[in-house]
């Protein structure tokens, strides 16, 4: 057993920029290589993904349109990979979303929309993506998410991403548990701070960052690339018997109170 993906296609949803988590994850399948497809949202992202698609040597990604929060996007998504390459083994979903407005203040004040939005984009769009991308995973395969510790415990303005990560973690046990004896597994990497275009929508994320550097085990925080690797890992082989958990790439921070 190898962590070389050389034959194996990965669909990674949720590129935005050179500083997103899925473009660690990318780089790390990439080098192992994979054969990758990637997705955007919004057509003022395509021109992003596309760049950064076409930097990679050899053969380019494929770059195609997929707005999670849609069914028929995704249906229509799948079709499109089902057309183009017919098998895939495994999916990084990079995505989530929240209103700026619930990123802040109390909680308890988040509107009944707000944390819908939420909670749809940043947690049922995994189920989604998985009953979709099923039927094309013929010879198995894994799938990953990312989610933080705010999910677990409190966070100080996380507030409903953190409700909605908290719904995605069980989200991926009840989804391995389905998707098990089929041979795909379920996994999620619950990631440290790291500077990305989101993380902008969060208010004060600098003094997160701060306590990282001086509280956690490790006295530093992670990069994309680290979360990239620990991708590179629950996609192989080498976590074959790993399945429904979650692993904290996050400088060891989730053990310290
Ligand atoms: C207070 C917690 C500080 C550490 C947060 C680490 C983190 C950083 C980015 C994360 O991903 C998102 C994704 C979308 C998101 O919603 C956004 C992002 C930008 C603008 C906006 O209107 N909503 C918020 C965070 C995430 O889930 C967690």
């Amino acid at each position: 057993m190898t962590f070389s993906l050389k034959g194996k296609t990965f669909v990674i949803m949720g590129i935005a920029n050179k500083r997103s988590i899925g473009w660690g994850i990318a780089r790390s399948l990439h080098n192992a290589g994979a054969q990758l497809i990637f997705t955007y949202n919004r057509d003022r992202m395509e021109k992003n993904v596309r760049d950064l698609a076409e930097g990679l040597e050899g053969e380019t990604p494929l770059v195609l349109q997929c707005d999670v929060s849609n069914d028929e996007s995704i249906q229509s998504f799948f079709h499109a990979v089902k057309e183009k390459v017919g098998v895939i083994h495994g999916i990084a979903h990079c995505v989530a979303f929240a209103n700026r407005e619930d990123l802040e203040g109390e909680f308890v004040d988040t509107s009944r929309e707000g944390f819908l939005l939420a909670h749809n984009v940043s947690s049922y769009s995994l189920t989604a993506v998985a009953r979709e991308a099923r039927p094309l995973m013929t010879e198995g395969g894994s799938i990953i998410t990312i989610t933080y510790l705010g999910g677990e415990r409190v966070v100080r303005n996380y507030n409903v991403m953190g409700v909605a990560k908290a719904s995605l973690e069980a989200n991926v046990k009840y989804l391995a548990n389905d998707l098990g004896k089929d041979g795909i597994r379920v996994n999620a990497i619950s990631a440290g701070p790291i500077r990305t275009l989101s993380a902008k929508g969060i208010r004060d994320f600098n003094s997160v960052l701060n306590e990282i550097e001086e509280r956690a085990p490790l006295r530093r925080s992670v990069t994309a690339e680290e979360v990239g690797d620990t991708a590179l890992f629950l996609l192989s082989d080498l976590s074959r018997g790993v399945t429904g958990e979650n692993i904290h790439v996050d400088s060891g921070f989730h053990i310290i109170s």
